[in-house]
């Protein structure tokens, strides 16, 4: 059942078609990520759907309620939806205290208590409350944000790239934080995000759009694992792509012999295998025998760069791993295959 209900919504800037006709259902209590890249029209969604952009056509609906039919649009303050974007926009004259009761009523009785505990849920501390925007770290600036935001208590929170302009660290932090936050609010929402990483921790829903247009969603590990096509699996991730001949649920390829995940296909195709589902092996008599060429150490894993023995018209594999035992430059190896290898489709649009 779907809480809120995107249809073939269109938006054109002049000659640039921002969406074409993009359809999305989300579920309530659910989260959802909006991922491609840049000028794929991803916060053009956002913004339409929060009410700050009119459509050209299709319609928006919360609830069973419209909020869009084409032009036709709910102003943005009475739609009950949130939004945190990437600078936060905290009115940097108010205390904290001000800024997340912002959204509440003058007279509200419990008014001081709601923002003592909103303080509590996004986990800071009351002494901050007097404080102004400027005496917070970029974090916890974003926590206040996200407090006025629920202040509202929204039915729908839209989150515009909330954790872009925080460092590494402070940001994998914040994900989890907001995600816990919005899980314990039980709100549905909607992250927008150029970082596929962060829309696959995020979300138990992925939307990926290129150029305007939805170009598969699902849950995260389908859309990394059974990308609709190359150009997704590259954006999703780090991805060996090899030529194969597909032959009754098994794919033929340089690499050697595997099943994949569509037993019907037949004939040439492109197979996608992760990083993750590849190991090194010892050789094994009659399978592929690589070459180590160069081995990059970075921490958690190795970038290798291998050879085909056999067949040295093959361009060089780019790969990955893990491991503590690396053997050097020069050492033969096989590689064992966990799981199917995808067979990709055609790119849905053109690059
Ligand atoms: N106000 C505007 N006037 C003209 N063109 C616009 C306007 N806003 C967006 N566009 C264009 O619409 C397209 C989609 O832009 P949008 O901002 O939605 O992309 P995005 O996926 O959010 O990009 P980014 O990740 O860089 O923020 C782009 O080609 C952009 O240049």
């Amino acid at each position: 059942m779907s809480f809120l209900s995107v249809r073939a919504l269109s938006k054109h800037y002049g000659p640039v078609t921002a969406l074409d006709a993009v359809s999305l259902d989300v579920r309530q209590n659910s989260r959802t990520a909006i991922v491609g890249p840049s000028g794929s029209g991803k916060s053009t969604l956002l913004r339409i759907i929060a009410g700050f952009e009119p459509a050209a056509s299709g319609t928006v609906q919360l609830n069973d309620e419209v909020l869009v039919d084409g032009p036709n649009a709910v102003p943005a303050h009475q739609r009950g939806i949130g939004i945190v974007s990437q600078d936060g926009a905290l009115f940097p004259h108010l205390s904290i205290a001000d800024n997340i009761a912002f959204g509440l009523h003058r007279r509200l009785p419990d008014r001081d208590k709601r923002v003592r505990d909103l303080m509590a849920l996004i986990g800071l501390d009351h002494a901050m409350l007097d404080r102004r925007p400027h005496q917070l770290s970029g974090g916890q600036q974003q926590r206040v944000a996200l407090a006025r935001a629920l202040a509202r208590q929204p039915r729908l929170m839209l989150l515009d790239e909330p954790f872009s302009s925080l460092d590494t660290g402070l940001r994998e932090q914040m994900r989890q934080a907001v995600t816990q936050i919005l899980g314990t609010a039980g709100i549905t929402s909607v992250l927008v995000t150029h970082d596929q990483a962060e829309a696959l921790s995020f979300a138990d829903q992925v939307a990926l759009i290129r150029n305007g247009r939805l170009v598969q969603r699902g849950t995260p590990e389908e859309v990394y694992f059974r990308p609709a096509d190359r150009q997704t699996a590259l954006f999703l991730g780090e991805a060996v792509i090899l030529p194969a001949r597909l032959n009754n649920g098994t794919a033929t390829t340089a690499l050697g012999v595997f099943p994949t995940n569509q037993r019907a296909s037949s004939g040439a195709a492109e197979i996608l295998l992760r990083p993750e589902q590849i190991t090194l092996c010892a050789p094994v008599a009659g399978q592929p025998q690589l070459e180590i060429e160069h081995a990059a150490f970075s921490g958690a894993n190795w970038t290798l760069q291998l050879r085909l023995i056999d067949q040295p018209n093959h361009p060089p594999l780019h790969l990955r791993v893990s491991g503590i035992d690396m053997p050097p430059a020069g050492s033969r190896v096989g590689l064992a295959i966990n799981g199917f290898a995808h067979v990709l489709g055609q790119d849905q649009v053109a690059a």
